[in-house]
C-alpha cells in the first residue's frame, strides 16, 4: 500500500520530466534509473546493517564490495559512464573513490604523455592501486609548508623521498592505510642543496607481490573516525618514508622538470596547476552536494507528510507536520537548495572544461576565476548540506535521531566534506583575494569578466536602491539579481576600503577576514542564484515544471535575503518594508510548493536501497517497518540481556545497609 498516494496525486506537475531535467539528460536519466535498480536488487550490495559492524568487519566487507562491484563492471561490459553511477549508487566510501577520482586525475593532469602513457593503463585495469599523498601530520591547508623532500641525486638519477619529523608524516589520505600499492606524494623539491617547492611523485608504497610495505615505508590506518559505518569503511592512512628511492621520471613533470644533469626547469604553463586536481575534486564535491542535500530532504519530506502531531478536528485525523508553516520554513529552502546546487553544479562543470581546453591550447586567462569559483562554491556548497542534513534529521523528530532513519550515517559520512579538499574557511579567503584584487583593478581599465563582470557596473550598483513596491515584485529575475550583486559589490569594497587603512596589507587581510569571508560568501550566493535564474531561461518541457523550478529558485534567493537581511540592509540597498515583502513572497511561495512537496522529492528518483531510511521509504509505511527493525537489532536477540547475570542482578540482590535511602 502506497500510505503516501494522497500527496503524489496532488502534484500539480509531470513527474517524469522533472526526472529528466535533474538527471541532466534522457539519458543520464536512463542511465542512473537502471543502474541504481541493479545495485538495489543485488543482494551483494546491501548495506542494511553497516552501522552495526565493528570496523574490522566493516572494512573487509568494504574490499568485498569494492572487488564484487569491479566484477560486475566486468561482467556487465559497463562503460565509463555506468561504472561511476554503479560505484555512486553502491553508496560507500572505499579506497577505490580516491584511486578512479585523485589519483588517476592527478597523472592525468600533472603527468607528461610519456607518464600517463605508462601509468594510465596499469592504473585503469587496477593492476597499481593508488592514493593522493599530500596532507601531512602538522600541515593540511598549507600545502607550501608540506616538510616531506625529494632530494635529487646525480649519480644514481634518482629521488630520495624523506620523512625529516614526526610531523611530516602523510596523515588522512584515503586508501592509504590498508590498500595502496602506489600514491602521487607530494614533496619538496631539493636539487643540490637548493628548494623549488611542492611536486607530485609515484611512488610505490607495497609489494606487488606480498602487499608488505617496500623497504623504508611505514604505513597503516590513523583510526576511527566519527559516526558509525560512515567514512569508516575508508583507510585514511599515516605513511613515512625513510629514504626511499625512486626513479627521476616518476616526479609529475607536466609543470616543471628535472633533467638528467639536475637542472630545475619551469614550463609555461603557470606553477599552481600543480593544484590542479584539487580543483578538479572540488568541482566533483560542488556536483556531489546537491545529491546528499536532496537524499537528506527526501527523507524529511516523505516523513513529514506521514508524520501527524496536534490539530485533530473533531475526531479527524491530526495535522501532518509538513503543513506547519515553522517546518515548511526548515523543509522548504533545502529542497529548493537542492535543486539550486544542482544546477550549479551542472555549470560549474561546464566551466572546468571549459578551463581545461583553454590550458590545452595555452590559455590561462580563466585560472583565476575557476579556482575561485571551485573554491568557493565548494565551500558553500557543503557547508549548506552538512547543515542541511542535520537540520533534515531535527525534522524527522526523535526517529530521526535512530540509524535507521539513515540521517546519522548521512551526515557523518557528508560533514568532513566541509574539510577535506580544502577547509572551507581557508576556500572562502582564497576567495576573498581574488575579489579584493579584482576590486583593486577596477580602475585600470581591465574588464572583469564571467562571474565578476558585474563588478564593472560599481558605479551603477553603489549607488542604485531596490524598486520593489509589492511582494510579487519580488518574483522578477532582474530586480533580484541587482540585489544580490549591490550586496556583494558593497561588500567587496567595504572591506577594500577597509584593507587600504593597513600600511601591511597582509597584516590587514588577517585582521579583516572574517568580513572578508562573509564578502566571498555574498559573492558565492550570487554565483548560485544567477545560475538558477539561467537554468530558468531554458526551454523546460513539461507540464507545470518550469513552474515548479521558478517557485523554487524563488524560495531560494528570498529565504537568503531573509536570512541575510542585515547585509541588505546595511548595505541600504533595501529598505525594511522591502524587506519584509520578501518575506511575504516567501511565505506565498511556500504555500505553491506544498501540495508538490512529496512529488518534488520524488523526482530525484531514489531508491529505498539508495536512501537507506525507514523514514523516507517510499511508501510511506514507515510505523511497522520502525518497530519491525527495532526487533532486529541484535541486542533483541535475547530477552535477557548479556551481563544481566553479572552486573544487574547482583544490584538488585544487594543486601545494602542504607536501605532506607
Ligand atoms: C565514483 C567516483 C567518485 C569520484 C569522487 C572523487 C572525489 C572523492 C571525494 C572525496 C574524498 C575526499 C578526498 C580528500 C582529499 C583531500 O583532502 S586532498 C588534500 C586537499 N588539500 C587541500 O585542499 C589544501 C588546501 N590548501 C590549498 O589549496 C592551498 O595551499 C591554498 C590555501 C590555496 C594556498 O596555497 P598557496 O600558499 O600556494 O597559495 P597562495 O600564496 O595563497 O596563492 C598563490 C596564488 O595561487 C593561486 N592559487 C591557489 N590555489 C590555486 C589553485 N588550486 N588553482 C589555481 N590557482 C591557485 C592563488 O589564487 C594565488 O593567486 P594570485 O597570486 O593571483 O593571488
Ligand atoms: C575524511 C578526510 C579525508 C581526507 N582525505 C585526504 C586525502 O585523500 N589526501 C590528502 O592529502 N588529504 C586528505 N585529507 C586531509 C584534508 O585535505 C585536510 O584535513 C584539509 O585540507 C584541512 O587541513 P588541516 O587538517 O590542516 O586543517 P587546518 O588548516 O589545521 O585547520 C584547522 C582550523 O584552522 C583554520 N585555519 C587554517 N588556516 C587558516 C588561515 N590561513 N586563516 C584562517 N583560518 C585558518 C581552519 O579554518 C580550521 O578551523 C582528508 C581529510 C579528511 C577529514
Amino acid at each position: 500500500m502506497d500510505y503516501l498516494a494522497d500527496e503524489r496525486k496532488k502534484a500539480e506537475f509531470d513527474v517524469d520530466e522533472m526526472k529528466i531535467v535533474w538527471a541532466g539528460s534522457r539519458h543520464a536519466f536512463e542511465v542512473s534509473d537502471r543502474i541504481s535498480k541493479l545495485v538495489a536488487n543485488d543482494p551483494g550490495f546491501r548495506k542494511d546493517t553497516r552501522t552495526m559492524l565493528a570496523r574490522k568487519e566493516l572494512f573487509k566487507n568494504t574490499l568485498r564490495k569494492a572487488a564484487y562491484a569491479w566484477k560486475r563492471i566486468h561482467d556487465l561490459h559497463l562503460s565509463e559512464e555506468e561504472a561511476s553511477r554503479l560505484r555512486f549508487y553502491v553508496d560507500e566510501p572505499a579506497y577505490t573513490d580516491l584511486h578512479w577520482g585523485m589519483f588517476v586525475p592527478a597523472i592525468k593532469g600533472q603527468g607528461t604523455d610519456e607518464q600517463q602513457k605508462k601509468w594510465l593503463p596499469l592504473a585503469y585495469k587496477m593492476q597499481i592501486i593508488g592514493c593522493y599523498a599530500q596532507t601531512e601530520l602538522g600541515h593540511g591547508s598549507n600545502v607550501q609548508g608540506l616538510e616531506t623532500t625529494a632530494t635529487f641525486d646525480p649519480q644514481t638519477d634518482e629521488f630520495v623521498i624523506h620523512s625529516p619529523t614526526l610531523t611530516s608524516s602523510k596523515w588522512w589520505p584515503g586508501g592509504l592505510g590498508k590498500v595502496s600499492t602506489h600514491g602521487v606524494v607530494y614533496a619538496r623539491l631539493i636539487i643540490n642543496g637548493e628548494e623549488h617547492g611542492i611536486h607530485g611523485f609515484i611512488v610505490q608504497l607495497r609489494s606487488l607481490e606480498d602487499h608488505l610495505p617496500l623497504p623504508g615505508v611505514t604505513v597503516g590506518d590513523i583510526g576511527m573516525k566519527f559516526g558509525n559505518g560512515a567514512y569508516n569503511t575508508m583507510d585514511n592512512g599515516v605513511l613515512r618514508f625513510d629514504h626511499v628511492r625512486i626513479p627521476r621520471n616518476q616526479m609529475l613533470m607536466r609543470v616543471s622538470q628535472v633533467t638528467r644533469d639536475g637542472k630545475y626547469k619551469q614550463s609555461d604553463v603557470p606553477r599552481q596547476l600543480v593544484y590542479g586536481t584539487m580543483v578538479y575534486v572540488r568541482q566533483t564535491i560542488v556536483a556531489d552536494a546537491s545529491c546528499a542535500l536532496s537524499r537528506a530532504v527526501t527523507i524529511a519530506t516523505r516523513y513529514s507528510a506521514v508524520r501527524r502531531q496536534f490539530g485533530s478536528q473533531n475526531g479527524g485525523p491530526e495535522t501532518q507536520v509538513i503543513d506547519y508553516k515553522t517546518q515548511q520554513n526548515r523543509l522548504f529552502p533545502l529542497l529548493a537548495s537542492a535543486y539550486a546546487f544542482k544546477f550549479v553544479g551542472e555549470w560549474l562543470t561546464w566551466l572546468y572544461n571549459d578551463v581545461t581546453q583553454r590550458l590545452q591550447a595555452s590559455d590561462f586567462s580563466t585560472l583565476p576565476e575557476a579556482h575561485a569559483c571551485t573554491a568557493g562554491l565548494k565551500s558553500l556548497t557543503t557547508t549548506a548540506t552538512a547543515d542541511g542534513i542535520e537540520e533534515c534529521r531535527k525534522l524527522c523528530g526523535g526517529h530521526g535521531y535512530l540509524c535507521s532513519s539513515g540521517l546519522p550515517e548521512l551526515f557523518a559520512v557528508y560533514v568532513p566534506a566541509c574539510t577535506y579538499e580544502g577547509d572551507n574557511t581557508v576556500l572562502l579567503l582564497q576567495v576573498a583575494r581574488f575579489l579584493m584584487k579584482t576590486v583593486s583593478q577596477l580602475g585600470s581599465g581591465k574588464k572583469p569578466l564571467g562571474t565578476i563582470s558585474y563588478m564593472g557596473k560599481i558605479e551603477h550598483l553603489m549607488q542604485s536602491r531596490c524598486t520593489v513596491q509589492k511582494a510579487e515584485d519580488w518574483l522578477k529575475p532582474s530586480q533580484v539579481l541587482e540585489a544580490f550583486e549591490a550586496r556583494a559589490v558593497k561588500m567587496a569594497v567595504s572591506c577594500a576600503k577597509n584593507l587600504s587603512k593597513f600600511t601591511n596589507p597582509e597584516e590587514g587581510f588577517a585582521e579583516l577576514s572574517a568580513d572578508l569571508v562573509e564578502a566571498a560568501v555574498a559573492h558565492c550566493q550570487l554565483i548560485v542564484v544567477s545560475k538558477f535564474i539561467d537554468k530558468l531561461q531554458q526551454d523546460i518541457p513539461g507540464k507545470g515544471v518550469k513552474q515548479q523550478l521558478e517557485a523554487l529558485c524563488g524560495i531560494y534567493y528570498l529565504y537568503l535575503l531573509h536570512k541575510h537581511q542585515g547585509d541588505f540592509l546595511a548595505t541600504s540597498y533595501l529598505t525594511p518594508k522591502q524587506a519584509a515583502l520578501a518575506n511575504d513572497q516567501l511565505r506565498a511561495l511556500y504555500t505553491k510548493v506544498r501540495p508538490n512537496a512529496v512529488a518534488l522529492v520524488d523526482s530525484f528518483n531514489y531508491t529505498d536501497h539508495f536512501l537507506g531510511s525507514i523514514l523516507g521509504c517510499y511508501d510511506g509505511n514507515v510505523y511497522p517497518k520502525l518497530y519491525d527493525a527495532a526487533w532486529k537489532d541484535p541486542l533483541n536477540d535475547s530477552v535477557v540481556p548479556e551481563g544481566y547475570h553479572e552486573y544487574v542482578r547482583p544490584l538488585l540482590k544487594q543486601q545494602l545497609h542504607t536501605a532506607k535511602l
